[in-house]
């Protein structure tokens, strides 16, 4: 009987680097690869009380997706984009259901996905489709689970704990490249050949756009970063607000996987064996040990990351009107804190803001506006170009002290309570735009940050 194939791009829309993918190559006679356009789901779009994604976000996807298609075709292979109906949940397993009974498809390719509903679509896939064979990996981090001296139930509470575990550990960098796949099944049999998805035209919208999204636009970010000497520089530069030299701005292409994190150390260690190592190459690493502690982190929690503990339960409306003012204040930034408007500005102008900006904004939105924490991450999720499920709900939830809630009341006895992570916007600004050339760019107004006496570094 011949295998046929259906391979889900999620969070990996690229070919190199691609083990799923290859392994799928090796695998079946024949391959339909089918990519669902993410769109914000009804529970996000609840909590950011915004209809849709956000301008830059929508592009950078829509980017991913065509550059994605265009690379399949140079393989003579295609792609079925699938959009969710915000109103008809059920359409995406609808289709992806006919599409398998169509072209009587055996085996479906998946990447392990931090989402709850990118879970949901798997598994409900599998219980309507019986005989259906599913091969899922880890096709998003650096490590496989097996690689860990634990099991995902024995994750390590803490970062450090987890890094000092792992970070010895080889990466796996040899490379993989797929010069041929298997062909496409005739897709006339279905009513998917050709795609329908409404796909982003991003026209007028591409000269403003510091991100271009896709795999080929991801590569020659990464030669480029590596081509000059920033990577020496970075555990000095990461901090400062704004920059393409100061950070690696890799993540909008980690976050949908155009790029893997694997590719990023092979040019790390590229760059370290042609210029040295120091603090601040060891610092990338160190950096993507955070990424793979979101993301691991996120899979034992499944859905309560995005709930907190039962003792603080979902409420999608704001406890008060004045906390409604508020988060709607922070999202156009109109805070009363200058250094947090830039950021919200420059977010809502660009899709990116800095890891620095990004905790200054979460922890006013928290401790100064007193907004459910949740609302942020949502607000996040629709407009950050790099928007990753385990990285955003993980940051966010470790800010708020929400990361390691306890689940039952009577665990807490012998176990100390989460910190939160509450900044002090005055003292951050003295240190992070002294002369307020970062908030005069983004015109973040005039007023004066209230002190507050808590925690300055992270
Ligand atoms: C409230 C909040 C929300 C966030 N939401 C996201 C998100 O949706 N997607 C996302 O990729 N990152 C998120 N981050 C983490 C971090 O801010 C971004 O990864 C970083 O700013 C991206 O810029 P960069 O690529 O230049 O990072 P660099 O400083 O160059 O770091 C290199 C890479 O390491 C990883 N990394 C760095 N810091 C973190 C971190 N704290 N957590 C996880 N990974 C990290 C990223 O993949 C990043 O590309 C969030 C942080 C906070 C505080």
């Amino acid at each position: 009987m011949k295998k046929i194939g259906l391979y889900l791009f999620t969070n990996d829309l690229r070919i190199n680097d691609n083990a799923l993918l290859y392994q799928a190559s090796q695998i079946v006679d024949e391959l339909v690869c089918v990519v669902v356009e993410p769109v914000l789901s009804h529970y996000s779009s609840q909590f950011a009380q915004e209809q849709q994604n956000g301008a830059h976000r929508t592009a950078f996807i829509s980017q991913s997706i065509s550059d994605l298609k265009a690379n399949l075709s140079d393989l003579e292979q295609s792609l079925v984009v699938l959009r969710q109906d915000q109103d008809k949940s059920d359409n995406v397993k609808d289709s992806l259901n006919e599409i398998i009974s169509a072209l009587n498809v055996t085996h479906l390719f998946a990447n392990v996905h931090c989402g709850y509903d990118e879970q949901q679509l798997v598994q409900s896939t599998l219980t309507d489709c019986a005989n259906l064979t599913a091969i899922q990996t880890h096709n998003s981090t650096l490590f496989e689970l097996d690689d860990f001296p634990f099991t995902l139930d024995k994750l390590p509470r803490s970062f450090t704990k987890f890094r000092k575990l792992i970070e010895h550990l080889a990466v796996d960098t040899k490379g993989l490249t797929i010069t041929n796949l298997p062909p496409a099944p005739d897709l006339t049999k279905t009513s998917h050949c050709h795609s329908k998805a409404s796909l982003f035209m991003t026209g007028d919208l591409a000269s403003e756009q510091s991100f271009k999204g896709g795999e080929t636009s991801g590569l020659v970010h990464l030669d480029h970063y590596f081509s000059h000497d920033y990577a020496s520089r970075y555990k000095q530069t990461r901090n400062v607000l704004d920059g393409i030299e100061n950070s690696t701005k890799f993540s909008p292409w980690l976050a949908l996987g155009c790029v893997s994190p694997k590719t990023i150390c092979r040019h790390l260690t590229r760059f370290e064996s042609h210029h040295g190592s120091n603090g601040s190459t060891y610092w990338i690493y160190f950096e993507l040990l955070w990424r793979e502690y979101f993301y691991w982190k996120s899979l034992s929690l499944t859905s309560s990351l995005f709930t907190g503990s039962p003792i603080n339960p979902v409420k999608t409306e704001n406890s008060n009107p004045s906390a409604n003012l508020n988060f709607a204040k922070w999202k156009s930034g109109n805070t009363s804190y200058p250094i947090v408007d830039a950021c919200m500005r420059q977010l809502n102008a660009t899709g990116y803001m800095s890891n620095r900006g990004r905790q200054l904004a979460a922890s006013c939105l928290i401790y100064e506006l007193g907004v459910d924490w949740r609302h942020g991450a949502a607000y996040f999720e629709s407009q950050l170009v790099d928007y990753d499920v385990a990285s955003n709900w993980g940051n966010w939830a470790y800010i708020a002290g929400a990361l390691n809630q306890p689940v039952h009341n009577n665990q807490t006895k012998n176990q100390s309570q989460p910190k939160s992570h509450h900044f002090d916007l005055a003292k951050q600004t003295e240190m992070y735009d002294p002369d307020h050339v970062f908030i005069n760019q983004w015109s973040g107004g005039n007023a004066v940050s209230t002190s507050l006496t808590n925690q300055d570094a992270l």
